[in-house]
């Protein structure tokens, strides 16, 4: 366990309580501990230790929606107290124990709204285990020196299979037919059944899934247009299309790969499917409220789509159980009773392998921002990285003061820290709030509070952390 040392979280300007997992007062400034030295037993040169500034277990850690053992895993090792849970929960619920936690981690169903997040006096940091973070209040949580991070593509892999199990099961109607045996009736059609090879995918969104998408498909003889907002590298031979309409009026198969943003909002209604061509198949794997649910059942209805495939809905439940039959989705019915359907419970990223991986790349970057302030693949504040401090540099401090992106600040942080060696000193904005990492040397134990209340008076002041 680390030795006690400090993790000064001050008020943030509306915050209205603090932590404090401070200073012990026994605590020895820096001092290794016995077992301590530079090389193994056998001579071997050896990793320095990366300092622990402060007592680990005084770190709590809420992990909601059954994030991956793996991840769990590396916060325990830390020392970290961590609650796990398999459901998200109600807002209420979730309100009462985000106030007592550092540290929060969550999947796509837990919504950090504004209202959550206010009460969130000791949070410094989200992990979202997956790759949206639409679910959170992005800019909130940096306005109050709130670290987000995800994981950017670890299960990208996984929902672009998804996809072409998908483009097959539509294109030979292959959910009617078995849903047909379990009722044990034998409909053997190929009517409206086709192949893939040579049909038209359009997808919308190339990013990290929808480019991984495009390999896949064109490897089983399909050819490829995207469209993006922005103009992206084509791999292979995909094209990319200037608008959504010449998308919607070329392709045989439409998937969907574009974030939940205020623009992709019922992107796919009325008029979308009146510019695909009849007989075209929707996937949407991406967020529910990308699709205009009751435009795709009258599409449907209409024959003007032949089949759809949705693993993503505009409300979707907190845990597992009865979803169709509750008050959660108006439309269950509605869409049980069309053909050539297919509903997933939001399962693209579902697998061992992306879990595993998302599990360990999510908590490793939260220990590395907690335990030394690192914010590289924060989605919300400026990416600031320095290597480690270690044991073998004693009398080393880490100021991080996350502050209001406002002329003189650094004049002012620099007039406070005048007095010790500023070994390296990093800083970077991003909007309205910017992060500067500064390691000092000769620092004594005492210093450490007048650095820290001195940020922390200062105008500009988001969040001051002192690292030791
Ligand atoms: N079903 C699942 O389990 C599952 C799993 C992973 C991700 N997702 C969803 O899929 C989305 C895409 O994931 P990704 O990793 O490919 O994201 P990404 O950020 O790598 O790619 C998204 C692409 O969409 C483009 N885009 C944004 N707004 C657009 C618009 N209005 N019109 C056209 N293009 C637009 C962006 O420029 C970008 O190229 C995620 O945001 C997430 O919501 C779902
Ligand atoms: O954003 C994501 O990565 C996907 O939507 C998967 O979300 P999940 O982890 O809640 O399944």
């Amino acid at each position: 366990m680390a030795s006690a040392r400090d993790i000064s979280q001050p008020l943030g300007t509306d915050r209205t309580v603090s932590y404090s997992l401070s200073v012990s007062p026994t605590a020895t400034f820096n001092s290794p501990p016995a077992s301590h030295g530079s090389f193994l037993a056998g001579g071997l040169p050896r990793r320095p230790k990366p300092l622990k500034p402060f007592n680990t277990e005084d770190i709590k850690i809420l992990l909601l929606e059954n994030v991956n053992q793996t991840g769990q895993d590396i916060l325990t090792k830390q020392g970290y107290q961590v609650d796990f849970l398999k459901t998200s929960l109600p807002e209420d619920q979730l309100i009462k124990k985000i106030r007592d936690v550092h540290v929060i981690g969550i999947r796509s169903k837990t919504k950090l709204t504004e209202k959550v997040l206010r009460e969130a006096k000791n949070l410094l940091v989200i992990g979202c285990f997956c790759i949206g973070t639409n679910q959170v209040d992005l800019e909130y949580a940096a306005k109050h020196g709130i670290a987000v991070f995800n994981s950017p593509f670890a299960n990208s892999r996984s929902v672009a299979e998804l996809v072409i199990a998908e483009i097959i099961t539509l294109a030979r109607q292959l959910g009617d037919r078995s849903n047909e045996m379990h009722r044990g009736t034998w409909n053997k059609v190929s009517s409206k059944c086709w192949e893939i090879r040579g049909k038209t995918l359009g997808i919308v969104g190339y990013g990290h899934i929808g480019s991984q998408l495009s390999v896949l498909a064109e490897a089983m003889g399909m050819s490829v247009i995207y469209y993006d907002v922005v103009t992206l590298m084509a791999i292979g031979t995909a094209k990319q299309v200037p608008t959504l309409d010449d998308l919607l009026e070329q392709a045989d198969f439409i998937t969907l790969h574009v974030p939940e943003t205020p623009e992709t909002k019922n992107m796919i209604s009325v008029k979308q499917f009146e510019r695909m061509k009849k007989g075209a198949y929707l996937i949407n794997a991406s967020r529910g409220t990308v699709v205009d649910i009751p435009a795709l059942i009258k599409a449907s209805r209409g024959g003007k789509i032949a089949g759809a495939a949705l693993d993503v809905y505009p409300n979707e439940p907190a845990a597992n159980g009865d979803y169709f039959n509750s008050q959660l989705n108006q439309w269950g019915e509605e869409l049980c009773s069309l053909s050539n359907l297919i509903l997933t419970p939001h399962i693209g990223g579902s697998t061992e392998e992306a879990q595993r991986a998302i599990g360990v790349e999510v908590s490793e970057a939260l220990v590395r921002y907690i335990n030394q302030g690192t914010t590289l693949g924060s989605v919300n504040l400026p990416e600031v990285n320095m290597r480690s401090l270690t044991q073998d540099e004693p009398n080393h401090a880490r100021v991080i003061y996350i502050h209001r992106n406002v002329p003189g600040v650094l004049r002012k942080v620099n007039e406070i820290l005048a007095d010790h060696n500023v070994d390296k000193q990093i800083t970077d904005s991003k909007g309205d709030i910017a992060y500067l990492m500064a390691d000092i040397s000769n620092v004594k134990t005492e210093d450490i509070k007048a650095i820290h209340d001195s940020l922390d008076s200062l105008t500009s002041r988001v969040l001051t952390r002192v690292l030791y």
